[in-house]
């Protein structure tokens, strides 16, 4: 008895596992569908023609499985950061060289979508819960799926 009662509290527990990623990009803030005028007027310095770079921190939070105890192989997650972070943005000017943002402006906050759509289809169902980027040390943002 004792031992399914501890079975059933270890099965309640939520956690989380993350792993941090550093990638390097530049960019530049700057919407097609508005003026030159009025985007200088939005992203003001983030709007600069030749772009600017970043040294961003992606993290992917997963939960964990309550069966196995662990969410994944970390090694199997280093595995998708590769794929979905490494390979197509670091290094990368990400409104020249990833298709996705050729129309999409490259705010972080679209950053962390670019990654969760991306993300989430690499990883088991559900598995997912938060995407956190930290453009510099001061600006950060989560996005969690909605
Ligand atoms: N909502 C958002 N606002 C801004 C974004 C963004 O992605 N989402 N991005 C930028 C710029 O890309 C910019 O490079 C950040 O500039 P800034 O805040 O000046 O950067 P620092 O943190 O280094 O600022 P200091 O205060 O000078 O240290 C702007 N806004
Ligand atoms: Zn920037």
């Amino acid at each position: 008895m004792a031992q399914a009662d501890s079975r059933n509290e270890v099965a309640e527990r939520i956690g989380y596992i993350t792993r941090v990623q550093s990638f390097s990009a530049c960019h530049r803030l700057h919407s097609p569908t508005l003026s030159d005028e009025v985007n200088k007027r939005i992203f003001g310095k983030c709007n600069n023609p030749n772009g600017h770079g970043h040294n961003y921190k992606g993290q992917s939070l997963v939960k964990i499985d309550r069966h196995t105890g662990m969410v994944m192989n970390i090694t199997d997650l280093k595995q998708h950061i590769e794929e979905v972070i490494m390979i197509p943005l670091d290094h990368k000017n990400l409104d020249k060289d990833v298709p996705y943002f050729a129309n999409v402006v490259s705010t972080t906050e679209n950053v962390a979508v670019y990654i969760w759509d991306n993300m989430v289809k690499q990883l088991p169902a559900n598995l997912l819960y938060e995407v956190k980027i930290h453009e510099t040390d001061k600006n950060i943002v989560v996005y969690r799926g909605q």
